[in-house]
């Protein structure tokens, strides 16, 4: 693994790939120079990120890996603007006066509100006239959920509230969609058909995606581009480009060959315990 006095290396080497022809232009580049937390025990201050740079182009889906508790939720909330304390700048490039766009945020945890219906959780982040405009219909049939829509959500199984949380970000029809771990936490079979779902989803409208995982094979299918983060403080260790084109990514062999591939690369990042990285509570019946 790269210690921390080294010089931040855009590794990828054979692995380097050219982007994907339909990428675009970009969308944001985050800096982030500083980010600490006041330990609650202690009373120090405790840096997490580390002169992070990123950025992000148009119809672009990138993952982030990193050990648990390296600072990957804190990165993206400093995106998603519920976190301003931090030295750096988020400068959006893809809308006018660098405001920040339309952003689709999943968590973890669904955060479906139990006493609404289904389709209620996923109106309430729209303005009236949306409602109406068909995009919830287009949305609950996207994610298979037209016949569960007046179903209160605390009814719903848990893979359900998970393509919930999928409508409801996609449905603001987000520039840029945030997603921290979306599958963490299923059975293998339930997390594998989400995220197929999820590639239909995106497909629809293709926004720029970047999302936190922790199962490598996820982010080979997934994602154009991998993200790899190191631990106290976080930085950027090295990123490559999957190379699989966008039509193949249903080929299991192919992405089970290039997940090997990469595997080398995460292994000298992270070394052969991988310890907090491809945790196993994280990767269930992936590694
Ligand atoms: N509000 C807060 N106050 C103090 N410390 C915090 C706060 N939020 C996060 N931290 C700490 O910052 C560090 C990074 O947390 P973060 O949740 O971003 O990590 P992560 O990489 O997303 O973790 P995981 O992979 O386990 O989800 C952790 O040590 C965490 O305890």
């Amino acid at each position: 693994m790269p210690s921390e006095d080294e010089p931040r290396a855009r590794q990828g080497t054979s692995d380097e790939m050219p982007s994907p022809p339909d990428v675009g232009a970009p969308v944001v580049e985050i800096r982030i120079d500083r980010k600490s937390f006041v330990d609650a025990g202690s009373g120090r201050e405790r840096l997490v990120l580390d002169r992070v740079e990123l950025s992000l182009r148009r119809a672009e889906l990138v993952a982030l890996i990193g050990p648990s508790g390296c600072g990957k939720s804190t990165l993206l909330h400093i995106v998603a603007g519920l976190d301003p304390d931090f030295s750096g700048r988020i400068h959006w490039l893809a809308t006018e006066y660098g405001r920040r766009p339309r952003l689709g945020y999943v968590f973890q945890n669904p955060r479906l509100l139990p006493w609404l219906t289904l389709r209620g959780n996923i109106a309430l982040v729209l303005h009236a006239r949306a409602r109406k405009d068909g995009r919830i219909e287009e949305l609950l049939a996207a994610t298979d959920l037209t016949e569960s829509a007046d179903v209160h959500a605390n009814r719903l199984s848990v893979g359900m509230q998970r393509r919930a949380a999928l409508a409801r970000a996609f449905v603001v029809d987000p520039l840029l969609l945030l997603m921290d771990e979306p599958f963490v936490s299923l059975d293998a079979p339930t997390a594998e058909q989400l995220r197929h779902l999820l590639l239909d989803v995106w497909d629809m409208r293709r926004p720029t995606v970047i999302f936190v995982t922790h199962d490598l094979r996820e982010a080979t299918l997934l994602a154009d581009r991998i993200v790899f983060l190191s631990r106290d403080p976080a930085r950027v260790i090295g990123e490559v480009q999957v190379g699989i084109p966008r039509d193949l990514r249903r080929d299991e062999v192919l992405v089970g060959a290039r997940h090997g591939e990469l595997m080398r690369l995460f292994k000298g990042f992270y070394g052969e315990d991988r310890d907090g990285v491809a945790n196993p509570r994280h990767a269930a019946g992936s590694e």
